[in-house]
């Protein structure tokens, strides 16, 4: 069997390569990620041809002639569907110009109705494509743990003991 040298079996195991970019430190990696994210969401949606819409050529179509609504950030032209709807067409138009996932989902809406949606798909709200960062600093806690509270009478509990026998002492002897 033929010997095999230490780096053929390194690129072999896929360590080679690896190995150095596991050693970047993390921010180089979060970098990374946060440069390829945008950038790989932008690519699939030009090759998948999708329309991505922004919220102002949304909010143009806020009437009963031309009705678009977004949901779930995939933009319906509701038009044809408002004297169907049986939540009534007014709901519709007041729930232009913005984002109506929340609106949709309180209502509860039916399998049969998710299904009737894909009719109105028009193409993809333009929320921004870079993921908000997530906040890594914890808020400051609002409420100490009972823990918290029994270590602070730890350490009171006999501060004010000896202050009181201190001042027993030096009121005894002034008297
Ligand atoms: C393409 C978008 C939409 C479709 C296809 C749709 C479809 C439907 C359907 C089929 C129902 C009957 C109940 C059910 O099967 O769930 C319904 C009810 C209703 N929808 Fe929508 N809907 C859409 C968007 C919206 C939006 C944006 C709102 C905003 C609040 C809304 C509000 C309502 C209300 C209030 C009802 C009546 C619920 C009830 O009476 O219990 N819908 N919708």
């Amino acid at each position: 069997m033929p010997r095999r040298s230490k780096r053929t079996l390194n690129s072999q195991l896929c360590l080679g390569e690896n190995y150095h970019s596991i050693s970047r430190p993390p921010h180089l990696l979060s970098n990374c990620v946060f440069f390829l994210y945008p950038v790989s969401v932008l690519g699939a949606r030009m090759a998948s041809n999708v329309k991505v819409y922004t919220l102002e050529e949304v909010a143009k179509h806020n009437n009963k002639k031309t009705c678009w609504i977004i949901v779930s950030g995939k933009v319906y032209d509701v038009t044809p569907f408002l004297e169907d709807h049986p939540g009534g067409d007014e709901v519709l138009i007041s729930s232009t110009e913005r984002d109506a996932t929340d609106e949709f989902e309180f209502v509860g809406h039916s399998d049969s109705a998710m299904e009737m949606m894909k009719k109105y798909y028009i193409g993809d709200f333009d929320k921004p494509a870079v993921p908000v960062k997530q906040n890594r600093n914890p808020p400051p806690q609002q409420n100490q743990s009972p823990g918290f509270t029994i270590k602070m009478l730890q350490y009171l509990v006999p501060l004010l003991i000896l202050g009181l026998a201190f001042g027993l002492q030096y009121f005894g002897k002034r008297g």
